[in-house]
């Protein structure tokens, strides 16, 4: 599995404010929209293309459009449909699937409640998003649903990672001999007794759309 952490002082910057636990719920809502952006820019870096020719009002041009399968975007609810909208703003002609996911307080294991995603997802491109890879435990069961469809790589992208969550999708998808990425704005310390991200940022889910 590859990982990259976007070192990027804007990255940096908006991702200070977003740990900051006086940031209230509305620019945590467009900050995580911003930071995904500037994610998506690298995560895509290896999104299929097409060569095509456009004419110019002076010539014929040589460029590329997005290749078809078009890629598919999953957010992992609730907290990763605070990335959607920036993910869909960057491609637009990306399809979307749905996993909703929730993971158990007391055991940490992940729990799917909702999947809907294409049955067939042989030769897609599929890009994760979800702001917080802590486990790994969802992120791992999210990989899983796409590669039983047929999924060729899968690109997660998180706000933050700690290192307990890297090691375990490393292990699981040791020997898949599919291609895995993950991309995130920073590589925090540890995990907590509780499992949450030190220093982290709290429950995204919460501060994207409040305590349940
Ligand atoms: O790596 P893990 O240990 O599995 O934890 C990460 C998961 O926890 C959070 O979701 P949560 O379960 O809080 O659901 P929510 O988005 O509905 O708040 C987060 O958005 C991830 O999906
Ligand atoms: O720190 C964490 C860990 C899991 N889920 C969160 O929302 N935050
Ligand atoms: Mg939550």
């Amino acid at each position: 599995m590859e990982t990259l952490v976007v070192d990027h002082p804007l990255v940096a910057h908006k991702l200070t404010t977003l740990r900051d636990v006086r940031t209230d719920s509305p620019t945590f809502r467009r900050l995580a929209d911003e930071l995904v952006t500037l994610l998506a820019y690298e995560a895509t870096r290896d999104v299929r293309v097409a060569e095509v020719t456009v004419d110019t009002p002076v010539a014929t041009a040589r460029g590329v459009r997005m290749a078809k399968p078009y890629p598919l975007v999953v957010p992992i609810l609730r907290a990763g449909l605070g990335m959607l909208d920036g993910m869909t703003r960057l491609l637009p002609t990306a399809e979307v699937g749905f996993l909703g996911m929730i993971r158990n307080e007391s055991t940490l294991q992940a729990e799917t409640y909702a999947t809907r995603l294409p049955d067939d997802l042989s030769g897609r491109q599929c890009y994760v998003v979800d702001p917080m890879l802590a486990t790994g435990g969802t992120l791992a069961a999210a990989v899983q649903f796409l590669f039983d469809r047929g999924a060729v790589d899968v690109t997660a992208i998180c706000l933050l990672a700690a290192p307990e969550g890297l090691a375990y999708m490393d292990k699981v998808f040791a020997n898949s001999g599919k291609p895995i990425r993950v991309v995130t704005a920073a590589l925090d310390e540890r995990l907590n007794e509780n499992g949450y991200i030190v220093p982290g940022l709290g429950d995204a889910g919460d501060r994207l759309y409040g305590v349940v």
